[in-house]
């Protein structure tokens, strides 16, 4: 488990293409060593700009885009083309630019295709271990290089939200949510020893409206209350903000 360390960056725009320059970068170390790279979404503001500024980099091409795999932390769980879905989101703002291998985006189900957000939370589990089985890992879950978080006002992180037992999860690593706070209220969201798997874990918050639920994560507030406070990354945890979320 690694310390939390923060970048303050200008703005929102400074902070989402400094992101996407990390981003790649990752990205394209992971592939010198091995091959591949893989990396874990979020919705939400920042993770929306900072998808569209890796799109548009000069650098892009620097990575493989084709042994990329691409999961996500969460997704709203409603039908398939909706809006409101974290991966259309994703799909919009990259826009075809980078040429990922379809079979290798990993987009959580949607209600086109369960009957509840459990059903989707399985499935998911399912294409996982079937990532990890490919991978020849000893367990059920693959490698994350990255996973992108974004920061609710409220301090939430993916659909893990304050007050909620799901926060506390300790064996479940993909469940169901019904009764998220902010709509639309059916989820599907990795679980904190998920989202902790993964080597680095940044989290991007940009917007003075977030200032204090920042404040409580650099404070080590109790994860129960805010959620990103319990968000750890084996190698890395980078809290990477704009200047207004920064309270400065
Ligand atoms: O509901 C969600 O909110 C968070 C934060 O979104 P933001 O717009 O306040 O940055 C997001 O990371 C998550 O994926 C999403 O489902």
């Amino acid at each position: 488990m690694s310390e939390l360390r923060t970048a303050v960056h200008p703005d929102a725009r400074t902070l989402a293409e400094a992101t996407a320059g990390r981003v790649l970068d990752v990205l394209t170390a992971a592939q010198d060593e091995r091959g591949e790279a893989s990396v874990v979404l979020t919705g939400g503001g920042m993770g929306t700009a900072v998808l569209a500024a890796v799109a548009t980099s000069p650098d892009r091409s620097a990575v493989d885009w084709s042994r990329v795999d691409v999961w996500w932390s969460d997704e709203r769980f409603t039908e398939g083309a909706s809006a409101e879905r974290n991966c259309v989101q994703a799909a919009e703002a990259v826009g075809g630019a980078l040429a990922l291998d379809p079979d290798r985006v990993h987009c959580m189900g949607s209600a086109d295709e369960f009957t509840s957000p459990e059903e989707a939370a399985e499935d998911y589990l399912r294409e996982l271990a079937a990532a990890a089985a490919r991978e020849g890992r000893d367990g059920p879950l693959p490698r994350f290089d990255l996973s992108l978080l974004g920061l609710g006002p409220d301090g939430h992180v993916a659909s893990l939200f304050s007050g909620r037992p799901h926060v506390h999860e300790e064996r479940a690593t993909v469940l169901g949510v019904r009764d998220s706070p902010k709509p639309p209220p059916q989820r599907v969201s990795m679980t904190l020893p998920l989202i902790n798997a993964a080597e680095r874990v940044w989290l991007l918050v940009a917007g003075a409206e977030k200032a204090q639920a920042v404040a409580a994560v650099r404070a080590g507030a109790p994860v129960g209350r805010t959620p990103g406070a319990g968000v750890r990354g084996a190698q890395e945890t980078l809290l990477l903000l704009a200047r207004d979320a920064a309270g400065a």
